[in-house]
């Protein structure tokens, strides 16, 4: 692999490390157990510290040994305006969270896994990656000192837990160097007379105070420029005994394997991976499996999915501690309930500002019946599980930066292009699965099935409804989002109101239980004022297996939001969309969205769209029905 920035004034080390990253957010998920810190530079749970990144933020004296490290305590600058750089500008707090932490770690002798990012100025070779870990290492020494500005920062030694072994980040050629034991060198300490507290001789040009709390405290005796002091070698040469019960984590995690009863989907099998190739670190961005994010690297890592039964799903809906039934703020939210072709359905009404009516969300509740229907939920969940419906996180925020983020739920696009906040490769509807079809061919039932009870609902009660954004004259759905959610993932809070958009979004939910919240946006005015972007939910209510939402009113994204939680082993979201070609200027990207689009003949017959009828039960084996059966 090319060396990240290299520096042809350094030498080259002469190992590599034994876990490496382009990456922060494949790191943090390799690594998870000793640093899963997606910003600053300490990992820590429970107040126990495990990790240490040490990267851009070096200050004077800091240093990177074959056998110690000398770093300063993180957090506490601030952007300087006039040089554009972070600088501290006031004292660091003692009490700050960083600090104690680091304390309880060097009280303990944890012993901790250090990283070094390729912006640290001070590395002594040629730093491979962006992300390189060292190896383990355990805090001798914390201490505060001050600046030329008298600033005072904290500080912190360690030293390699391992005096051993040579450091792959020696210099080549130099394995001998600064490799000391026990013993050979110590650092004597020295009383201050004026605070009666000791302090080690850590500077070359003589004893200093190194109580924060004592006048004398970084006075320096002969005068010299706190800038200019140097640490005494018996300082960086001392090396401490080893005591007590270390246990160091280990630096490779071993590779994802699934055990007796997992599913697969359980949410450990979202963490990544330390390439056993290449020594990489690589999210779980697929479906299928882990891929080394190595371009140079072809290493892949897979867990055989076992199938997930319905039955599971309507077990955690009974066993969740969550809310059973829907709730809403009735100053703002209208409601009915309705029957539709044998659905039991939820009617809710969103205002605008002016209270007038934007926007509806219509529930269609899954009867254990409707669950075991042929082409019905139970159907369509076992058959998803057994397609490849090409699902992947992809990027939701700084696509191709180090500090990329995936979103924490896998989906694959079909039918015309859609552009989702993420962006999301579309595949037309001709090569879909045909579960994908199904699904299509029934949110488009309800779809239609929701605007005509509306327009019946909204008569019958002379309801008055923004006919801009509730137009009543259904489109054919054009596209589908297929979501697949493993144990413990979530879509936030976020609307679909994408200028290309019709104004109705479907979407039939699959498998484990979960709550769907909407919220409306501060800048809508609607509802308690608050100081987030969003108010408290103003509708909350728990989606199950086989239940079908249909959102319709294009301005209800305007001044709303929504936000699904799922709770289980897994779950399928089918998203139906309508895109207006006209929206799409360009017209190779147009003609390409009506192809894509289209919907391949024979699909209709498929869908399960309801019935008053008793209808034909399927017969499936007993543990992949409902346990209504
Ligand atoms: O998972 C769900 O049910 C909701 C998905 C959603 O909100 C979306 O795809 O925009
Ligand atoms: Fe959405």
């Amino acid at each position: 692999m090319d060396a990240v920035n290299p520096d042809e004034s350094k030498p080259q080390p002469s190992g590599s490390p034994e876990v490496w990253s382009n990456g922060r957010a494949a790191l943090c998920n390799a690594v998870e157990s000793y640093f899963n810190s997606h910003q600053g530079s300490q990992y820590a749970c429970k107040g126990k510290l495990y990790g240490l990144l040490i990267d851009k933020y070096a200050c004077h004296r800091d240093m990177v040994k074959s056998q110690i490290i000398i770093t300063n305590v993180g957090g506490g600058r601030k952007l300087d305006s006039t040089t554009g750089q972070m600088a501290r500008t006031q004292n660091q707090d003692d009490a700050c969270s960083q600090l104690k932490v680091l304390r309880a770690a060097l009280n303990n002798r944890d012993v901790i896994v250090v990283i070094s990012g390729s912006q640290y100025p001070y590395f002594p070779v040629v730093i491979p990656h962006t992300y390189n870990v060292l190896d383990h290492f355990i805090i001798t020494d914390l201490w505060p000192e001050k600046d030329g500005k008298n600033i005072s920062h904290w500080k912190i030694r360690l030293e390699k837990f391992d005096l051993q072994s040579v450091s792959w980040w020696t210099p080549h050629g130099e394995e001998d160097r600064e490799q000391f034991n026990a013993g050979q060198y110590i650092c004597e300490a020295q009383m201050c007379p004026t605070c009666e507290t000791e302090s080690k001789i850590i500077f070359q040009q003589g004893w200093i105070c190194l109580n924060n709390k004592c006048e004398e405290f970084f006075r320096c005796e002969s005068g010299a420029d706190v800038d200019k002091l140097t640490y005494d070698e018996k300082f960086v040469n001392e090396r401490s005994h080893r005591v007590g019960p270390l246990e160091p984590v280990p630096l490779v995690p071993a590779l994802p394997n699934a055990e007796g009863g997992d599913f697969g989907t359980e949410k450990k099998f979202k963490m990544g991976m330390v390439c056993p190739k290449c020594r990489c670190c690589s999210r779980r961005m697929h479906w299928k499996g882990w891929e080394c994010e190595n371009p140079d690297c072809d290493f892949t890592h897979t867990v055989q999915l076992r199938e997930v039964p319905a039955a599971n799903a309507v077990k955690e809906e009974q066993q969740g501690k969550r809310i059973k039934a829907s709730s809403y703020n009735e100053k703002l939210v209208g409601r009915w309930d309705l029957k539709i072709a044998g659905y039991d359905v939820e009617a809710y009404s969103f205002p605008g500002k002016d209270g007038q009516v934007v926007g509806s969300v219509f529930v269609y509740r899954a009867t254990s019946d409707i669950r075991s229907k042929v082409n019905g939920p139970d159907d369509l969940y076992r058959a998803m599980q057994k397609e490849d419906l090409r699902l992947k996180r992809n990027p939701a925020r700084n696509p191709g930066a180090r500090v990329e983020q995936l979103t924490n739920h896998f989906s694959s696009n079909w039918g015309a292009f859609y552009k989702f906040g993420v962006l999301v490769e579309t595949n037309g509807f001709a090569e879909a699965p045909e579960p994908i079809l199904r699904g299509q061919a029934q949110l488009d039932w309800a779809h239609k099935e929701t605007i005509s009870a509306m327009k019946e609902l909204f008569e019958a009660e002379e309801i008055e409804y923004c006919e801009d954004s509730m137009t009543l004259e259904p489109h054919t759905f054009n596209e589908l989002l297929s979501l697949g959610y493993f144990e413990s993932c979530v879509i936030n809070y976020h609307d679909d109101g994408e200028k290309e958009l019709g104004p109705t979004v479907a979407t039939l939910s699959l498998g484990s239980p979960s709550i769907m919240n909407f919220a409306p946006k501060s800048s809508s005015g609607i509802g308690k004022k608050t100081k987030g972007k969003y108010g408290p939910a103003v509708l909350s209510f728990p989606l199950n297996h086989g239940d079908i939402v249909v959102m319709h009113g294009s301005m209800i994204h305007k001044h709303y939001v929504h936000s699904v939680k799922p709770a289980g082993k897994l779950r399928f979201a089918l998203t139906c969309r309508y895109i207006r070609p006209e929206t799409i200027h360009d017209p190779k990207a147009r003609a390409e969205a009506i192809e894509k689009g289209k919907i391949p003949e024979g699909i209709e017959q498929l869908a399960y769209k309801g019935t008053d009828e008793p209808g034909q039960n399927l017969n499936l084996d007993d543990n992949s029905r409902g346990n209504d059966q």
